[in-house]
């Protein structure tokens, strides 16, 4: 079946109906159709309100002449709108009857007829034309419906939102209400009670009249008082006037104690100067010394040498003496017997009794004697010459020893002196160095600094030594021993200076010495902070800790550990008791660990785990100090006890191996001792804390090659470093608010950082030039933090008998 077009199918439609319809009332009424009827397709819109072109059509039809310019008339496709049809125009159309002159005038009628289709046709086109204009506004008027569907369902989530806002608030209302009400009736109850205390108030109000008429009798008194009190007040003025003088006084006699503190400073230096000079004096008196002592040891050894040549010539002598009493006594008995043989010879002279030969004989023998008597008599001689000239040189020896022992006694005079001279000039120097560090240490605290020690580490075994002219020290002025200079290998330099330098050579011993009297604070009531800040790598731990059980290498905890224990015995016996509480904790990726506890539900943490796997530890300030919420607090009384603790803390440490460091601190450690002292004699109470921190190292990404878990762990630390960096840099701007909270280890350090506490920081340094961006970075920081301006440090002390009435 052929599908016939919508438009014709309505146009054929509506002419069906249109004609059924003038049918159908013609039937009705009997009569020609009416003329206002409406057409029953069309829409109830009011383009039939103008005249048509089909109206103009359907008049002239009817021989009307209603637009005489047929220019005016729009094209039949155009202005539509403007030339709508009403439904009379087309019932006239079809109601038109075609007039012929007579039965048989059919060309009349088949014109009339053709001009009547051509109507009818322009009116189906207009008709047509009036659909496609419906379908597009009905087109329009759906996708309007459709917006306006889209923008009703965007409206109606916008009301349910209001409305569930409305409904909280509406229940917020509600419970303010139930509120309001609540302190309504309250306040209901409270005005019947001030009602009723009114009423006492009226009867009250009664006897108050009775005695204010006393009051004002008193009042006379009390003005008569108050002049008296008056004078007194002016009494007071002077008394004030003249104390605000004292006042002034004191803040002259003040600054004068400065300029003596600057004037001390420069005696200092010039006893610094004293010192070196004394110092090249000694070194001078030293060398000389040592070349009298060579001068004297050669005099000793020939005086050594001449004594025992004297022994030898006195042993000599003595043989040489014994000869010669041997020979006299041989000479006298040849003698006696030359003698019996002359008295012999002469008596047989007289007698002649004896024969000439028997003669002969005797007198040969005698010749012989003589010759032997006289040989041995120039033998004596001799002798008695070479004794005569070893007495003559004993003498000059004894002479010349006596001379060198002389020169003996005057060089160890001479000697004895210096070193007298020595000693006093370095009691001198320890006591000038001993009031330079009082004085500074009172500057120090009066200017409330943090304060910065510097230590460079020597450089270790699998370094190379090609890479260590990186820092210096000044060999001269004011900063030996205060001063460090990095050294660029293109040779720029950089000086810095802070309270004291370390060289390599420093032993952990001589490090604690420095920092002894601080610690010792910690017993008098104050709240101490040491803490340890540098690369990795660089000596922060070894600092800190070092080998506790080691005597040369043990580091600063434990001594000062030691120390205090020390201390506090020898202060029992001033009536002194001390109660010490340890606790230590580590800070791992935001995240705080009690090193001390002994559940197992403390495992080390992984970087990737989240901080609700962990116990969670709150961090709070209050006037006593700091406190972490469930952090385990152990009683010590000595240091072996402590020793147990910090070896259980060390293995439950976070450590690890980065291409810096083989046993890496990945975490900043926190130990704190608090100590209460109590003395019953002197009716004192002391708070004192003592808290020594080893900060995790700082490292470049790139340098400590690190990936994974690692990488995480540094970024942490790095992270935690630098919001330290941010709290310096605002305490030192002296900003209005310090961003503490931004981490957890500078929240935990915030009474440190800018309170009221004694705070000493150890900025470690690594000596190869490859660490110079690092060890720069580090000084940089340390002397920001070095100008850091905290608050004066305060004494926690108070007396025992108000603690005891307010408990
Ligand atoms: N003053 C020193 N004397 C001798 N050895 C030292 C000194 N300082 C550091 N060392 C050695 O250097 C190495 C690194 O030191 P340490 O572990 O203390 O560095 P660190 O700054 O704590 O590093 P990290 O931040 O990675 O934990 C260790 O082997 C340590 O013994």
């Amino acid at each position: 079946m052929k599908r016939v077009p919508t438009y014709q199918r309505i146009g054929r439609e509506t002419r069906r109906t249109t004609q059924h319809q003038i049918q159908n009332e013609n039937e009705s009424t009997g009569g020609p159709p009416q003329k206002k009827r409406k057409y029953d397709g069309e829409l109830d819109l009011n383009i039939y309100d103008k005249p048509s072109r089909v109206t103009d059509v359907l008049c002239s039809l009817n021989g009307q002449d209603v637009r005489k310019d047929k220019s005016q008339q729009p094209e039949p496709n155009e202005g539509w709108e403007e030339n709508r049809m009403s439904s009379d125009d087309v019932e006239a159309l079809l109601n038109t009857k075609i007039l012929a002159k007579n039965k048989f005038d059919l060309k009349g009628k088949n014109e009339q007829m053709t001009e009547y289709i051509k109507k009818l046709r322009a009116c189906i086109k207009h008709f047509l034309q009036v659909e496609s204009a419906y379908i597009l506004q009905l087109e329009q008027l759906r996708s309007q419906v459709s917006d306006e569907k889209s923008q009703r369902a965007t409206l109606e989530t916008v009301m349910s939102e209001r409305n569930k806002k409305l409904a909280s608030d509406l229940s917020e209302a509600q419970r303010k209400c139930t509120e309001l009400e609540e302190s309504l009736a309250s306040a209901q109850v409270e005005n019947q009670k001030l009602i009723s205390t009114h009423e006492k108030d009226v009867a009250g109000l009664e006897s108050s009249k009775n005695e204010c008429e006393k009051l004002t009798k008193d009042l006379q008194k009390a003005k008569i008082d108050s002049k008296a009190y008056e004078d007194k007040v002016k009494n007071l003025q002077d008394v004030n006037k003249r104390l605000s003088e004292y006042n002034t006084s004191l803040q002259d006699y003040n600054s004068k104690l400065q300029n003596d503190a600057s004037a001390a400073i420069q005696e200092n230096a010039k006893t610094q100067q004293e010192k070196l000079e004394l110092l090249e004096k000694l070194s001078a008196l030293r060398g000389n010394n040592a070349s009298l002592q060579t001068q004297l040891d050669s005099a000793k050894l020939t005086a050594e040498e001449e004594s025992k040549q004297k022994n030898m010539l006195s042993r000599e002598l003595e043989r040489i003496r014994v000869d010669v009493q041997k020979i006299d006594e041989e000479r006298r008995l040849w003698q006696a017997r030359i003698n019996a043989v002359v008295e012999e010879n002469n008596r047989f002279r007289d007698f002649t009794g004896k024969s000439a030969s028997e003669l002969e004989i005797v007198t040969t023998k005698a010749v012989a004697l003589e010759e032997n008597y006289y040989h041995q008599i120039d033998q004596i001689k001799v002798l008695q010459q070479q004794l005569e000239s070893a007495k003559i040189k004993t003498q000059t020896l004894e002479l010349s020893l006596e001379m060198h022992k002389k020169s003996d006694t005057d060089h160890i005079v001479k000697i004895s002196e210096l070193q007298l001279k020595l000693a006093e000039a370095e009691r001198r120097l320890n006591e000038g160095e001993l009031i330079r560090r009082k004085l500074h240490n009172t500057i120090q605290e009066l200017k409330g600094n943090i304060r910065v020690f510097c230590r460079v580490r020597p450089l270790l075994g699998d370094e190379d030594p090609e890479h260590v002219p990186a820092v210096q020290y000044p060999q001269y002025g004011d900063l030996v021993g205060r001063g460090v200079e990095l050294v660029q290998t293109e040779g720029q330099k950089y000086t810095f200076s802070f309270d004291k330098v370390f060289g390599p050579d420093m032993k952990q011993e001589n490090v604690f010495e420095e920092i002894s009297q601080l610690v010792q604070s910690a017993l008098d009531g104050y709240k101490v902070c040491i803490f340890a800040y540098g690369q990795t790598g660089s000596g922060k731990t070894y600092t800190m800790l070092g080998q506790p059980d080691n005597e040369s290498h043990k580091g600063l905890i434990p001594r000062s550990l030691e120390q205090i224990f020390k201390s506090s015995q020898i202060l029992q016996g001033q009536g002194w008791t001390f109660k010490m509480q340890a606790s230590m904790l580590e800070i791992y990726n935001e995240t705080i660990r009690d090193l001390l506890s002994t559940s197992k539900s403390e495992p080390p943490q992984k970087p990737d785990s989240t901080p609700t796997a962990a116990k969670q530890y709150a961090i709070k300030h209050d006037t006593l100090g700091t406190h972490v919420s469930d952090l385990t607090l152990v009683e010590v009384t000595s240091w072996k006890e402590v020793s147990t603790l910090l070896h259980q803390a060390a293995q439950s440490r976070t450590v690890g191996r980065t291409a810096m460091n083989e046993q890496s601190s990945r975490s900043h450690c926190v130990f704190t001792l608090r100590i209460v002292g109590t003395n019953e004699n002197t009716d004192q109470q002391v708070n004192g804390v003592l808290n020594l921190v080893d900060l995790a190292g700082s490292e470049r990404l790139s340098k400590s090659q690190v990936t994974g878990d690692r990488l995480k762990e540094t970024q942490a630390i790095n992270k935690s470093l630098s919001s330290l960096g941010d709290v310096i840099l605002s305490i030192a701007n002296k900003e209005q608010h310090v961003p503490y909270r931004n981490s957890k280890l500078t929240y935990l350090l915030q009474p440190c950082l800018g309170g009221d506490s004694k705070t000493l920081m150890f900025v470690n340094i690594a000596p190869d030039s490859k660490s110079l961006h690092e060890s720069l970075c580090s000084l940089r920081f340390a002397a920001k933090v070095n100008s850091c301006e905290i608050g004066v440090p305060k004494r926690q002390a108070a007396r025992l008998s108000n603690i005891s009435n307010n408990s």
